[in-house]
């Protein structure tokens, strides 16, 4: 269901009135008016119904009803009586009402609409919010196997589901089943919540004919551009359907007599296959809501929220509409030409974005690295050690990755002779120093490698006893960072069950300093799973004794903490705005 937030103007005047019925002289007195009065009122106007015929034991079945339980008219239920069974007639007719029909009727009161879609051989559902209003249809229709009576506020109900228990769900298992109906004489109070509710229903729905407000009718059905009767909800009734104003029906017709008149208005609702071609009904209304919020502004200031003000405009002018568009002056089709020219430009806003943030992911030398890691050590998975194209593959980027890490020594270097923070205590301080000179020796050895496979340095057998030295160091680096990493995990552990003891249980996952802490244990843990994992393969690559660690599995654990260290590597996500 959309989101569309403005209201007819629906309580009827005489809503003013000091209790909340009327009193029995009042309907004496309104009754022995009508009977002078109505026939030549319903003739006065053209499409005004209905013809002279006037049937007076409508009246009196109505108040007979009614007295017969001391009930009076409830204004906050919005009952007012349909006196004149003609109306009834047309109402049923604009719904085109036959018998095998499906019909909802939304407030049935006594009956008197209730009985003719019954005449017409149509099933129908009945709810209504008035208890005393469900017992007496109850019993009046008990007769018919073709009537079920709900009490329930229709605003609040599961109209859907209970629909589809009435139906038998036979509109969903037969294409060719004819939709239900909806015929009704609502309290004008809740118009607008049953229009906004049953227009997007047209899987189930084909017709919904309402007794409206006359003033209301008319903002719904004919709405002038660039006036101030241009709503949201206009945007809404012609999204789902196509409205009719079908006729007038006086004030006189109905008893109490309300102030104002109503008319009658078809709503004809289109399939949702037919619905105008908006990526999301519901990021359509979001728009179209924004787009009035803000009544009097431009569009490029009020859809500011969504996208910048030169896209807006941008968007505004493929749409063919000038920049400087206020909502009032957009019709249904501008607003869907709008939204999904937003929808396009803020789809390809945060295709950029992604891309950007890719960009600035491979721009990083550490990272590229650690994609060819990957790629080596995937192929050494896949070559398992044996010769073949996987296995150049391995060759070929190990090399290269030499190459690429030429001088990279100078940054453990750098790192062994930088002071280490205030806190950390002597023995961690000194494995992270052995893990900045290990690790820095094995980069510096490892280019003499390369020297040696190419050729450069000649000493081959050298070249090979400095690459089981560099694989060494790389080995106790790595062991250093697991030791290192255990001894992080414990400070930082001990620290966050402090905090959690001064903060209390309830409320740690609100304070910062507590996630900041969470999220560094994690990171931290993920590194000693990828330094254990490194301690493996350089024991793989060494071929050390039991020579359990085949080159598969070296393979596998130098792919698993490559994309360890990839992830490691990602930058933040910037956020992306959506329409
Ligand atoms: C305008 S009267 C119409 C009664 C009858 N259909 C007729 O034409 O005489 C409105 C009816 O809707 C019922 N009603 C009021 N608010 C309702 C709600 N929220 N949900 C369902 N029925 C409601 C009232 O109790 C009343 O019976």
């Amino acid at each position: 269901m959309s989101v569309v937030t403005i209201t007819i103007n629906s309580s009827p005047s005489w809503m003013n009135n000091r209790d909340n019925s009327f009193s029995l002289r009042e309907t004496t007195a309104y009754l022995s008016r009508r009977r002078r009065s109505s026939s030549v009122s319903l003739r006065k106007k053209k499409k005004v119904c209905c013809g002279a015929k006037s049937r007076d034991d409508d009246y009196h079945a109505t108040l007979k009803s009614l007295n017969s339980r001391g009930r009076f008219p409830r204004k906050s239920l919005g009952q007012h009586y349909m006196l004149n069974s003609d109306i009834n007639d047309e109402l049923a007719a604009a719904a085109n009402v036959k018998e095998g029909d499906f019909v909802l009727e939304i407030g049935p009161g006594t009956g008197s609409l209730t009985n003719v879609l019954l005449n017409l051989g149509a099933s129908v559902l009945a709810i209504d919010k008035d208890p005393h209003m469900v017992d007496l249809v109850r019993e009046r229709f008990a007769g018919s196997h073709k009537f079920k009576v709900l009490h329930e506020d229709f605003v609040k109900s599961h109209i859907r589901s209970h629909m589809l228990s009435f139906l038998q769900t036979r509109i969903l298992s037969d294409p060719d089943f004819a939709l239900a109906k909806v015929v009704s004489n609502l309290p004008f109070n809740i118009s607008t919540d049953v229009v906004k509710l049953l227009l997007p229903m047209g899987d189930i729905f084909s017709h919904v004919v309402l007794l409206l407000q006359d003033e209301a009718a008319l903002r719904l059905v004919e709405p002038a551009l660039r006036t101030s009767e241009y709503r949201p909800i206009n945007i809404l009734v012609n999204f789902y359907s196509e409205p009719e104003y079908n006729f007038r029906v006086p004030r006189e017709n109905f008893f109490p007599r309300p102030k104002v008149d109503a008319a009658v208005v078809t709503f004809k609702l289109k399939h949702p296959r037919d619905y105008p071609d908006v990526s999301s009904t519901k990021s359509f209304f979001s728009l179209v809501n924004s787009a009035f919020n803000g009544k009097r502004k431009m569009l490029r200031k009020s859809l500011q929220h969504l996208s910048s003000s030169p896209e807006i405009e941008k968007a505004l002018g493929v749409a063919g509409l000038p920049v400087t568009s206020r909502p009032e002056e957009l019709t249904l089709g501008d607003f869907v030409k709008l939204h999904n020219e937003l929808k396009m430009s803020s789809s390809l806003e945060t295709a950029r974005a992604e891309l950007g943030v890719v960009v600035l992911y491979l721009n990083k030398a550490e990272a590229r690295d650690k994609i060819c890691r990957a790629i080596q050590y995937g192929s050494k998975f896949v070559s398992d050690g044996q010769p073949g194209t996987a296995q150049n593959v391995d060759k070929s980027t190990s090399l290269a990755r030499k190459v690429f890490r030429l001088f990279k020594f100078v940054n453990d270097l750098h790192a062994l002779i930088s002071p280490v923070p205030k806190a950390t205590p002597l023995p961690l301080a000194l494995l992270g120093k052995t893990k900045n000179a290990l690790l820095s020796t094995f980069l510096f050895l490892d280019q003499i490698v390369w020297l040696g496979r190419t050729g450069i340095y000649k000493n081959k057998e050298r070249a090979e006893l400095l690459g089981r030295i560099s694989l060494f160091c790389w080995m106790g680096s790595s062991a250093c960072t697991s030791l290192v990493e255990i001894g992080e995990l414990g400070r930082l552990s001990a620290s966050i069950k402090k905090l959690e003891k001064e903060i209390g249980n309830k409320d740690k996952h609100q304070n910062e300093q507590y996630r900041a802490k969470l999220q560094r244990s994690n990171e931290r843990s993920l590194a000693l799973i990828k330094a254990g994992m490194d301690f493996v393969v350089a024991f793989g690559l060494l071929q050390l004794a039991p020579k359990k660690v085949t080159p598969r599995v070296t393979g596998a654990f130098g792919f698993a903490s490559s994309l360890i260290s990839c992830y490691q590597l990602l930058p933040a996500h910037p956020k992306s705005k959506t329409v």
